[in-house]
């Protein structure tokens, strides 16, 4: 697991006691003792992707016989708005159309979760998770489809629990062939 260096950790534990200070909280009270140095481990976790732009944890398989789709559904996913730092969360649905070469199917959920560490809008998000599986496979076609909760439009803001956000993009073959990209989606959960 990722963990920030000394000086880091110092300035996010810093940062944590001047903000509880500021929305009018005692840093000092038991409760809150040892919230600084969980926050910063904690952001190490929630950030660890962010600045990187390769998701590297990756294995590749030649294949003499081609799927026509290959779709792993719901995978769920948290991450943090850039515009609030809030979460928003929900599930990703990736297929792909591979071109002589498959991709180890649980490295899947990983590029999913690398994508997600970091802050970020719901379309980039969805975007990231499209371009590696494109730069990584090859493929003759890749969908991406995010159904997620933002936390910043549910707890503040407009205050609108319960709403859900999707976002899609197809490229290759699941954009040009519409019963393709209706094969994808059905296998979208609830077709959300
Ligand atoms: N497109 C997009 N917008 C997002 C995402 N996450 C948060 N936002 C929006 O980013 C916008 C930021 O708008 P601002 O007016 O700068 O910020 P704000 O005053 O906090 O806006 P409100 O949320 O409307 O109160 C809001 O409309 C959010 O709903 C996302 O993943 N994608
Ligand atoms: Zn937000």
């Amino acid at each position: 697991m990722k963990t920030f260096s000394d000086d880091k950790q110092t300035i996010l534990k810093t940062s944590t006691t001047q903000l509880l200070e500021v929305i009018g909280d005692d840093p000092t009270r038991d409760g809150l003792l040892e919230t600084p140095e969980r926050v910063a481990k904690a952001y190490a976790e929630i950030f660890a992707s962010t600045g990187e732009t390769e998701f590297k944890d990756y294995k590749l398989f030649p294949t003499d016989n081609d799927s026509d789709l290959v779709i792993v559904a719901d995978i769920p996913f948290y991450a943090m708005c850039e515009h609030h730092l809030l979460p928003f969360f929900g599930t990703v649905t990736v297929g792909y159309v591979p071109n002589g070469e498959i991709i180890g199917l649980s490295k899947i959920p990983r590029l999913v979760n690398w994508a997600a560490r970091r802050p970020s809008v719901q379309e980039n998000l969805t975007a990231l998770i499209s371009a590696e599986m494109q730069r990584i496979t090859q493929p003759k076609g890749v969908a991406v489809h995010v159904n997620s909760r933002h936390m910043c439009m549910e707890m503040r803001g407009i205050n609108q629990p319960g709403t859900f956000t999707t976002t899609s993009l197809y490229k290759g073959t699941l954009k040009t062939d519409a019963l393709l990209r209706q094969e994808f989606m059905m296998k979208v959960s609830n077709g959300k």
